[in-house]
């Protein structure tokens, strides 16, 4: 009986010892640590993997800032031995987890496209992070679209230019959206850019509180003047069109109305009679 409880004891501390070395062994790294862990199981990637005293040599200790996004500062820099020209992007501590830039960083360098920048490579070091892509002289599309009305320079380009411009950034997204990207959301983004391409102005207008898409929307279907800038020919404004009626059934308020990227594409390199009317936007 005595022997019989004192086995049983035993049998129990020793399953209490085997449970606690499992626990111990599945027990979860730090966030660093879990990126770290996935970062060595993909070794082909460690030919772009920079440590952060190689990313503050090639931003020359952050020394030119390009501009600030959702995720972190983005710097001007250069890659080691007199390399490639480069934006890197440092990614604020506070903002995501691990998981999100793992998932970023298997979906980034998956993804070549001839119209998405090129990604170059990571660097993952203890808590920092940074993902460098190469570097865009013109910066960015914001500069080229809005027409000033009282400047005499304007550095809006020519309406073909952007139209060019727009069927390519549709390409992009389209590629993207095959990959499983969220697509009504970009297809709205899209759209409003396509809207200010066209019109060359913001798409609400804080000095005369004026919301874009319902007001050119009137104008359309009333077949009044649209009030476009810089056309100059037939060709101009048969396309400013077509970005407009494009832009309307993207900005929808209802996602299921809004089309798929690869029917913005058809519409944009259709001809303007193979665009139906969209239903007039609601007003903010
Ligand atoms: N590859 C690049 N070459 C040159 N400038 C860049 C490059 N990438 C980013 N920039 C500059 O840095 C700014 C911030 O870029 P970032 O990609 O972080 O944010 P965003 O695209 O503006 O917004 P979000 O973070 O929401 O995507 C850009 O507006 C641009 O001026």
């Amino acid at each position: 009986m005595v022997l019989a409880m004192v086995l049983g004891v035993l049998i129990f501390v020793v399953e209490m010892i085997a449970l606690l070395c499992r626990w111990s062994r599945t027990k979860k790294p730090k966030k660093f640590e879990q990126v770290e862990a996935f970062l060595e199981l993909h070794e082909e990637r460690a030919t772009n993997r920079y440590k952060y005293s190689e990313v503050k040599k090639m931003t020359n200790f952050f020394k030119d800032k390009l501009g600030e996004g959702g995720y972190g500062s983005v710097f001007k820099g250069q890659l080691p031995n007199g390399g490639a020209m480069v934006a890197v992007k440092i990614l604020s501590e506070t903002k995501g987890n691990g998981d999100d830039f793992i998932n970023e960083l298997a979906s980034i360098s998956k993804t070549f496209h001839r119209k998405l920048i090129t990604y170059l490579g990571y660097c993952v070091d203890r808590g920092r992070r940074a993902l460098i892509y190469e570097f865009m002289p013109n910066g960015s599309l914001e500069k080229y679209i809005y027409y000033k009305v009282s400047a005499k320079a304007q550095s809006r380009l020519g309406l073909m230019t952007l139209y060019n411009i727009a069927i390519g950034i549709a390409d992009g997204l389209q590629y993207l959206h095959e990959g499983g990207v969220s697509r009504k959301a970009d297809v709205y983004s899209y759209g409003k850019m396509l809207l200010e391409m066209a019109g060359g102005r913001k798409i609400f207008d804080v000095q005369t509180e004026t919301y874009y898409p319902p007001w050119i929307y009137d104008k359309l279907v009333a077949n009044e003047n649209l009030e476009l800038y810089g056309i100059t020919t037939p060709e101009e404004e048969l396309t400013a069109l077509k970005m407009i009626l494009v832009g309307l059934w993207c900005i929808q308020t209802d996602p299921a109305v809004r089309p798929y990227m690869s029917e913005v594409v058809q519409m944009l390199k259709g001809s303007l009679d193979t665009v139906p009317i969209p239903p007039r936007p609601s007003s903010i």
